[in-house]
């Protein structure tokens, strides 16, 4: 961590309301080769009920469908869960989710269908590229790829997309094709406009969140987790980084003993 992101921390660890935004996937948890066995870094479960506990706002802002973001994420009652990529919205209670139902029109669900049918087409005979169903999107994965079929299924999806999705996302080793329009930067503002935030941290490791950044302010933190081009004017190298730095906004009761 930079001396510059570790001040600017500091500095907003009393400010409140304090909104604690986060991606998932690259950011709180490494990326692995199956979605389903993705986990948060060590500490982190613990610094963000830190946070929630000392009056943060915390969410997570991810793609993940809503469900399995719950289930892989664990996060403590009182958090906020935003998944496909903004279309699904909860609160997180000690009975389970407070949710926000997705409810598409019949034309939707059937491009979804459609959508899924095109999708295992571009994955049928390509070794390792798979498609994941979402509750308003399929997700084309070329994680597991050699690089000559990834390219070709991501172009294809690519242009699947722009055929029939009202909103197409390249993300790490995917190309997510959605038939509702949602944006992580839309998921922001609502959150912020709802808490009446003050300041925003948002932190994030690819491409779609992006659209998160640019809808923060001059006062707000933006941080981009690994590498890769960003407008984020703060990076750590990789989760556990980002991990040490929201200990900052934890205040020196859980900062870890020098
Ligand atoms: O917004 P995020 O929380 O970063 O979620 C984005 C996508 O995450 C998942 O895919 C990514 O993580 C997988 C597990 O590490 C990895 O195998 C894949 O290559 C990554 O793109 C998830 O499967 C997608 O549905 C999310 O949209």
């Amino acid at each position: 961590m930079t001396d510059d992101l570790a001040s600017t921390l500091d500095r907003i660890s009393r400010v409140r309301p304090l909104l604690v935004a986060l991606d998932f996937d690259g950011t709180l948890a490494p990326l692995v080769d199956d979605p389903s066995t993705s986990r948060m870094v060590d500490g982190a479960h613990d610094v963000l009920a830190a946070l929630a506990g000392d009056g943060v706002a915390v969410a997570l802002v991810s793609g993940r469908a809503m469900n399995d973001l719950h289930a892989l994420a664990h996060m403590p009652a009182g958090t906020y869960l935003v998944g496909s990529h903004g279309a699904e919205r909860a609160r997180v209670t000690t009975f389970g989710l407070d949710r926000d139902v997705v409810r598409l029109t019949d034309e939707q669900a059937d491009r979804l269908a459609e959508l899924g049918a095109a999708a295992a087409e571009i994955a049928r005979g390509r070794d390792g590229v798979w498609v994941e169903s979402k509750p308003t999107a399929v997700v084309v994965h070329t994680r597991l790829a050699q690089d000559r079929d990834a390219t070709a299924a991501e172009d294809e999806a690519l242009r699947l997309g722009e055929r029939l999705g009202a909103g197409v996302l390249h993300g790490h080793d995917v190309v997510e094709i959605s038939v509702l329009h949602a944006s992580k930067g839309e998921a922001i503002d609502a959150l912020r406009d709802e808490l009446g935030a003050a300041v925003v941290v948002y932190a994030g490791d690819d491409v779609t969140d992006e659209r998160a950044f640019e809808a923060l302010g001059p006062d707000d933190v933006a941080v981009k987790v690994g590498r890769g081009d960003t407008r984020a004017p703060y990076r750590v190298d990789d989760p556990e980084a980002l991990v040490a730095a929201l200990r900052r906004l934890t205040g020196s009761d859980h900062r870890p003993a020098a």
